[in-house]
């Protein structure tokens, strides 16, 4: 569904990723582990468009989008939550939600209730503006804000990042079920334990390059692994 060949992506002259390759098959959910500041927010944003490339070349479904605009990608498929969230502050979760909506007028109609009902709690949360809702919230609607785009492929930066334990779980449970309904998934997370629970594949980076890649059964009491993670 997802391959990326020999992606360089660059900051002006700071250069940040050296020929990465990477594969999602469709239906895999793929874990993107490596410590801070290897390069996987650069990877998720130069793979949703919201980087250039300065070499290599990013295919979805076999067609080559690396020029494409973000608006395009979303089109085809690709659906994005952003580290930190991202959400509008001043719109409601509603008004969040429709703003998303807006952008993908071919979705099916039942694409909101989906979303919702993958995180009931937002259901009484929709008149309030996204700024008062806690982290967790947030995080719940920018995923859910991702959903109604009605994508075949989502990327996760970090979803449980700095979130209270309890919709910890919620966001894990969200994701498993997600991936059980065949959604493609690309998922940064720091945490390996949860990471080893979801993902069937895993990507290691390490300054820039992959330095590991393999079935999630490989990374099980691999010290190599634990070390490349400083866990
Ligand atoms: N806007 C920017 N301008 C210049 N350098 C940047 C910019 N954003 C990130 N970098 C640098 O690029 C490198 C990779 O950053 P990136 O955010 O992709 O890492 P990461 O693996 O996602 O880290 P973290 O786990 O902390 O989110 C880092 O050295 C970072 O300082």
């Amino acid at each position: 569904m997802l391959e990326v060949k020999d992606l360089h992506v660059a900051y002006g002259r700071a250069r940040v990723l050296f020929g990465v390759d990477l594969q999602a098959p469709p239906g895999s959910l793929v874990c993107l582990m490596g410590r801070n500041g290897v390069g996987k927010t650069t990877l998720l944003k130069a793979v949703m468009g919201v980087l250039p490339a300065r070499q290599g070349t990013v295919l979805f479904d076999g067609r080559d989008i690396t020029r494409a605009h973000v608006h395009a990608r979303v089109r085809a498929g690709l659906g994005y939550v952003p580290q930190g969230h991202e959400t509008f502050p001043q719109l409601t979760v509603a008004e969040n939600l429709q703003v998303a909506r807006e952008s993908t007028p071919k979705a099916r109609p039942g694409t909101l209730d989906e979303a919702l009902d993958l995180f009931p709690a937002l259901r009484g949360l929709l008149k309030r503006r996204a700024g008062f809702l806690s982290g967790g919230q947030q995080q719940q609607l920018a995923i859910a804000r991702a959903l109604v785009t009605e994508p075949r492929m989502l990327l996760l930066d970090e979803p449980t990042e700095g979130i209270q334990p309890s919709i910890v779980q919620e966001i894990e449970a969200a994701i498993r079920q997600l991936h059980a309904t065949g959604l493609t998934i690309l998922l940064v997370e720091q945490y390996l334990e949860l990471a080893l629970r979801l993902a069937d594949h895993f990507v290691i980076l390490d300054a820039g390059e992959v330095v590991r890649a393999g079935a999630a059964t490989e990374l099980h009491n691999d010290e190599g692994v634990r070390r490349l993670l400083a866990v």
